[in-house]
């Protein structure tokens, strides 16, 4: 097997590097479907750029590189821990390359082990098989579709839904919930997986197992598929579109699975999986461990793939104003600018996410905030030989996460500006309003794009954080993100959310008897 490790490299490399052709296929006709000129075409447009731009420079399509986990299947006699010592080392080497961003964190002391690895981490299943080959999947599942995650335990009440019972019904209405729940917090559109019945436990494995099917699949159980058909045509009824900006698309695939369950317990599991939906897998020889197939790199065939790019998405929204602010920002500036405004930033801004914004609540601040910009932002960054970093995917990542302290952490600092994704809460909105600051979305999972407009690193603080936790200081140039809430109260997420409620009203009454 002296091939293995090399082979589990190109496999973990292609998976954060690389889309594969069915979810591209479903990410381009969203792009087709929605109209030119508005915010979805746009992010759609962005994000179809951040693809190419991850192939190419062969660096993560998104920052966030996700939790490894494998599924495998071995013919009988293999040895399973020569494949996880080989796994292991595969994803050291990844992250120290830059194809992963060190994710292992000790959750009781907080540090991160660097390398990626820890207790649980990376997930491997083993399973046998009959076969002669060795088969591993991979997916790299990133955090804040994660934590969109939902279980239900029928039966229960759902806002807009009413009751769900325990039929197919009541499955429906889980389901569409669990997209409205999302939001565009999961980096929307997504794709979900779903697991009928089970435990707690194997209820969510069901669900994460349906992801590693082709988006262009038809579920062989018909009641399943019919199931998937509606959720598929009606979740995209609900308005919630690409990144929560609204749109036609918001969801681009739903994989159902049903397992049998104990008759006290109901379960609908529900994995929330992004747009940057890195799934890939391999057969491997058993006696080299060398790669002989890919799994997942054929073309769909009943999507047609058009010649030329749509008019959609070609351009910037029509009829938006874009106003270009170098730090610090005066409260004159950023009173001025009103939800739908595109920002241009240009000149110095500091990342900072959960651990930061912790630490800053009762803590001084190393460098002066007064005017500055905070980006939501846990890069993946790379020291050269001379002792340089370099970044090398830089995405936003999810500030509802921040909602506890956000307003307090403008107020403090006189922060003019947070760039992050999916929104915040109405505490961070007063606090926008008092403090005269504003929320800029960026296009989560777009981490090439972004990098591309980082033009150096002034330095770091708190890298005792680890590096997704750290305060980067880095200098941009035509960094564009959207004022999705503004300094006079209003808000993008809180009119998508209120909208999107109404419209999955309507899907209340009976549909599967
Ligand atoms: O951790 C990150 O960089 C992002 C995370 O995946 C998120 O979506 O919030
Ligand atoms: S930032 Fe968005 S695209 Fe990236 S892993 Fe998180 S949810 Fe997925």
């Amino acid at each position: 097997m002296q091939e293995l490790k090399n082979s589990l490299l190109e496999l973990i490399t292609d998976t954060s590097t690389n889309l594969p052709p069915d979810v591209r296929a479903a990410i381009r006709e969203a792009k087709e479907k929605e109209n030119a000129g508005t915010r979805s075409a746009l992010a759609l447009s962005t994000i179809s750029n951040n693809i190419r731009m991850a192939e190419e420079n062969v660096s993560p399509i998104c920052q966030d590189t996700g939790m490894p986990t494998f599924h495998i299947h071995v013919p009988v006699g293999v040895n399973q821990m020569t494949i996880t010592r080989a796994i292991r080392e595969a994803i050291v080497e990844a992250t120290r390359t830059g194809k992963l961003r060190p994710n292992s964190v000790d959750s009781l002391t907080g540090e991160n082990s660097g390398d990626n690895l820890g207790e649980g981490v990376p997930v491997i299943h083993y399973e046998q098989w009959e076969r002669d080959e060795i088969e591993v999947r991979l997916i790299l599942k990133g955090g804040g579709c994660e934590n969109k995650n939902i279980q239900y335990s029928l039966p229960c009440e759902l806002e807009g839904l009413g009751r769900a019972g325990r039929d197919l019904d009541g499955i429906r209405k889980c389901i569409l919930h669990s997209v409205h729940q999302a939001q565009g917090q999961g980096c929307s559109a997504g794709f979900i997986g779903v697991g009928i019945g089970g435990d707690r436990t194997t209820g969510y494995e069901l669900a994460k197992k349906q992801l590693f099917r082709r988006a262009d699949d038809t579920n062989p159980h018909p009641d399943l598929a019919r199931l998937e058909t509606y959720i598929m045509e009606k979740a995209n009824e609900l308005s919630i579109g690409t990144m929560g900006f609204g749109g036609n698309t918001t969801l681009l695939g739903c994989k159902i699975g049903s397992m049998h369950r104990i008759p006290a317990s109901f379960y609908v599991s529900v994995a929330y999986n992004c747009w940057a939906f890195r799934r890939q897998g391999v057969t491997l020889d058993p006696k080299t461990g060398s790669i002989t197939s890919w799994l997942y790199k054929e073309e769909p065939s009943q999507v047609k793939v058009r010649e030329r790019e749509p008019a959609a998405a070609a351009e910037g929204a029509s009829g938006t104003r874009e106003v270009v602010l170098t730090p610090p920002i005066s409260e004159e500036a950023i009173r001025d600018l009103k939800v739908g405004d595109v920002v241009v930033l240009n000149g110095l801004i500091h990342t900072g996410r959960d651990a930061l914004h912790k630490h800053l609540i009762d803590h001084d601040s190393p460098v002066d905030l007064q005017g500055s910009v905070i980006y939501h932002c846990g890069p993946v960054m790379l020291k050269d030989e001379n002792g340089n970093w370099t970044v090398k995917a830089a995405g936003p990542t999810t500030s509802i996460r921040e909602e506890p302290y956000q307003a307090d952490i403008i107020g403090k600092f006189g922060i003019r500006a947070v760039i992050g994704k999916g929104g915040m809460g109405a505490r961070t909105l007063a606090g926008l309003q008092e403090h005269g600051a504003v929320y800029l979305n960026a296009i989560g999972g777009a981490a090439q794009y972004y990098a591309d407009c980082i033009t150096g690193v002034e330095g770091v603080d708190f890298l005792e954080f680890g590096v997704p936790e750290a305060m980067w200081h880095l200098r941009v140039k035509n960094f564009a993100a959207i004022v999705t809430m503004d300094a006079h109260g209003n808000s993008l997420h809180r009119d998508v959310e209120k909208t999107a409620l109404e419209k999955l009203a309507q899907f209340k009454e009976p549909v599967f008897r």
